[in-house]
C-alpha cells in the first residue's frame, strides 16, 4: 500500500536546545490505524504538531500526499484533519455552527450535507442545535473529531482521544474510529494506554526518548504475546545453567534460585515435559513453578527501558 504520510529523518529542537525528536522516521500507509505508544514527555505530540505543520522542524522532511508540509504547507494542511488533546470550544456556539465555522476557516464552500452527515455519523446528530455549553465531555470529545473532519481530510490525528475518559466512552470513541477507518480515513493517534493500542489499531509504533523505537503490525505482536515464560524455582542455587540443558536457552536468575524458560504457545509442543525430566536427570531439585504471559505492556515496557 503507498504511504501517505512520510516522515524522513525528522528533527525538532526546541528554543533552549532541547531535542524532542531525534531522526524519526514513519510511513504511514493510505487506510491504516496506526497507534503511536509512549510515555509522557516521549514526542507524541511534538511528533504530531510537526506532520500538521503547527510546528517547524530543525532537520528531515515530511511529506502529506505526495507535498512537503514546509514548502507545499496549504496542501498537506487541507489534507489533514487534528483533534487536539484540550478541549477547546466555544461554550456559547452551537455543534454545527462550530463545525461548519471549522470547514469554512479550511476555505472550503458551506457544505450542510456534509456537516449533518459527519455529525449522524459521530451520534451528534439531535444535538447539532444544542449549545456547546450543554454537551458531556464524551459529545464534546465528538464535536472535535467533527471539527476535525469538517474539511474532508484524508489522514485524522488525533492526540491521546481517550485521555481521562471512562471506560465506556472509551469503548465508545473505538467505535468511532473503527467507523471512519472503514470510510476511508487514515488514523493515527497517540495513546498511553496499551489496551486501546491493542484494541483498534493495524500497526503499533513505540516512541521513546524523541525515536521511534519499533512499528509493528498488531498481529505481529500478538504472534510475539504468544511467548510463555516458564519460572522455575529452585531448591538451591546454581551457579550457571548446567550444561545438559543448554539446549533449552533458559534464563538463570542473579541469585540462581530459578531458571527461566520461554516458549511459543502456538507451537506444537511446549517442551515443557521434557525439560522437567532434564533438570530432573541434571540433578536439579524444583520447588515451585510459575507460568506467566508475555502482554504488550512487558514488550512496552522492556523496549522504554532499554532505551531509558
Ligand atoms: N514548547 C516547548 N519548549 C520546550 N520543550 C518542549 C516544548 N514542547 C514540548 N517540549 C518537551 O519535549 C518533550 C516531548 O514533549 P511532547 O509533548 O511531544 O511529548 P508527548 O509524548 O506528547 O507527551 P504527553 O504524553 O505527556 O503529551 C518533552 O520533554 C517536553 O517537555
Amino acid at each position: 500500500m503507498p504511504s501517505i504520510v512520510s516522515v524522513e529523518n525528522l528533527r525538532k529542537a526546541y528554543p533552549g536546545g532541547f531535542e524532542a525528536l531525534k531522526g524519526v522516521n514513519l510511513e504511514i500507509e493510505e487506510g491504516e490505524i496506526l497507534a503511536l505508544l509512549g510515555p509522557n514527555g516521549a514526542g507524541k505530540t511534538t511528533l504530531i504538531s510537526t506532520v500538521c505543520g503547527i510546528t517547524v522542524p530543525t532537520g528531515g522532511s515530511i511529506t502529506v500526499g505526495g507535498f512537503d508540509t514546509l514548502t507545499d504547507y496549504r496542501a498537506t494542511r487541507d489534507l489533514i484533519g487534528l483533534v487536539p488533546q484540550e478541549i477547546n470550544l466555544e461554550p456559547f456556539e452551537t455543534v454545527f455552527n462550530t463545525v461548519s465555522f471549522s470547514r469554512g476557516l479550511f476555505g472550503k464552500p458551506r457544505n450542510d450535507d456534509y456537516i449533518n452527515r459527519i455529525l449522524d455519523q459521530l451520534s451528534l446528530g439531535d444535538k447539532k442545535n444544542s449549545k456547546i455549553m450543554a454537551l458531556s465531555g464524551g459529545m464534546k470529545r465528538r464535536v472535535l473529531i467533527a471539527k476535525a473532519l469538517s474539511h474532508e481530510p484524508r489522514v485524522l490525528f488525533l492526540d491521546e482521544p481517550t485521555a481521562g475518559v471512562d471506560v465506556e466512552l472509551r469503548k465508545d470513541m473505538w467505535d468511532v474510529v473503527a467507523e471512519l477507518k472503514a470510510a476511508g480515513v487514515t488514523i493515527i493517534l497517540t495513546t498511553h494506554y496499551i489496551e486501546e493500542a491493542e484494541a483498534i489499531a493495524d500497526r503499533v509504533g513505540v516512541i521513546n526518548g524523541g525515536q521511534i523505537l519499533l512499528v509493528q503490525d498488531k498481529s505481529e505482536m500478538m504472534a510475539q504475546m504468544g511467548q510463555k515464560q516458564l519460572q522455575i524455582s529452585l531448591s538451591e542455587a546454581v551457579a550457571e545453567v548446567p550444561a545438559a540443558l543448554a539446549g533449552y536457552e533458559l534464563d538463570r536468575a542473579d541469585d540462581g534460585l530459578s531458571l527461566t524458560y520461554t516458549y511459543d504457545t502456538n507451537g506444537e509442543r511446549t517442551g515443557i515435559t521434557t525439560l522437567l525430566n532434564d533438570l530432573a536427570a541434571a540433578g536439579l531439585t524444583m520447588t515451585d513453578l510459575q507460568t506467566k504471559q508475555s502482554s504488550l505492556e512487558d514488550i512496552f515496557v522492556g523496549l522504554v527501558k532499554e532505551t531509558a
